[in-house]
């Protein structure tokens, strides 16, 4: 590549170039056949703008606002876990933008809450030893964050065929530390299906669980993971505060349909029930 990276595209082949095989295919690989992998980068290029003229943009202002906060531009970080697989300063410097905290993050909690004083988000997922899960979520709290992203479409870990080639092991995660022992075994080769999916997340995950996580943190909830108007529906008749149209990157389940694709299933029925709609995030609060 000639000169500086211009665009995201030439960010991502760098990042190809720079980084171990095992960590650049874990960050750009989707589940099985990485069929809704494709998808979701088609449906957004086939999504096209209708340009209005003649509108004054001499001042332009992209601020708008979350669950009441008030953000610059309409633009969040999705959780994503193990940056310091990327770079030595982690989560810590991807917050200094914007972020959602993953619950598999490589800094700790208390480390990102430090670091700047953004808005930020956690996101949690829900392991059958629900202290630890309760442990990490009254953290944030503690930290200030400012809502629980409950991330719904993963009672197991997606099929993700790259990373079981690769025989990728999970890192040690500082939130864990002293809460589960997050040694893990690799005399099978590939753990990351036992270790994250089988062994520590509740499969029995449902909708009467959105009360226990009530129950632990005064905090707003949301719901990341929703796909179907009908989940859309059920989400706003359990109260929670906002939904985040996902399909998990195409990580979890391959052949269900791209995000964007699914807003305009999503966002009629919501607004029908009353809260306002922004972007993929659609939050109740407004
Ligand atoms: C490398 C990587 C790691 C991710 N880790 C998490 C995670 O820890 N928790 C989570 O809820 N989502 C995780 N995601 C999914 C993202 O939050 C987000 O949903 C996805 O990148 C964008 O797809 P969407 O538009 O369908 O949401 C991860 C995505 C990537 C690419």
């Amino acid at each position: 590549m000639e000169g500086e990276p211009v665009n995201v595209n030439e960010f991502q082949e760098l990042a190809r170039q720079a980084l171990p095989k095992i960590y650049y295919d874990y960050y750009s690989g989707g589940a099985e056949d990485e069929y809704t992998l494709k998808q979701n980068v088609e449906a957004f290029q086939g999504i096209t703008i209708r340009p209005r003229i003649l509108v004054d943009i001499s001042r332009i202002d992209l601020s708008t606002t979350v669950l009441g906060y008030k953000i610059s531009a309409p633009i969040l970080i999705a959780p994503s876990a193990k940056h310091k697989w990327a770079h030595p300063e982690g989560e810590v410097a991807t917050a200094r933008a914007a972020a959602i905290l993953s619950y598999r993050s490589t800094c700790t909690i208390e480390e990102v809450a430090s670091s700047c004083n953004a808005v930020r988000f956690f996101q949690c997922y829900v392991y059958k030893r629900r202290d630890i899960s309760a442990n990490l979520v009254q953290r944030a709290e503690r930290c200030g964050y400012k809502a629980i992203v409950l991330t719904v479409d993963s009672p197991r870990l997606g099929r993700r065929e790259k990373d079981i080639k690769n025989k990728m092991v999970n890192p040690q995660l500082k939130n864990f530390e002293g809460l589960v022992s997050t040694q893990v075994s690799t005399d099978d080769g590939s753990n990351i299906e036992a270790f994250d999916a089988n062994t520590a997340f509740d499969a029995s995950l449902s909708w009467k669980d959105i009360g226990w996580l009530r129950s632990i943190t005064n905090l707003p909830v949301l719901l990341k993971g929703v796909l179907t108007h009908e989940d859309a529906i059920k989400a706003v008749e359990v109260g929670v505060d906002g939904i985040v149209v996902s399909n998990h990157g195409a990580r979890q389940l391959d052949y269900v349909p791209p995000s964007i694709s699914v807003l305009e299933e999503v966002k009629p029925l919501i607004l029908a029930v009353g809260p306002a709609c922004s972007s993929q995030l659609l939050d109740f609060s407004t």
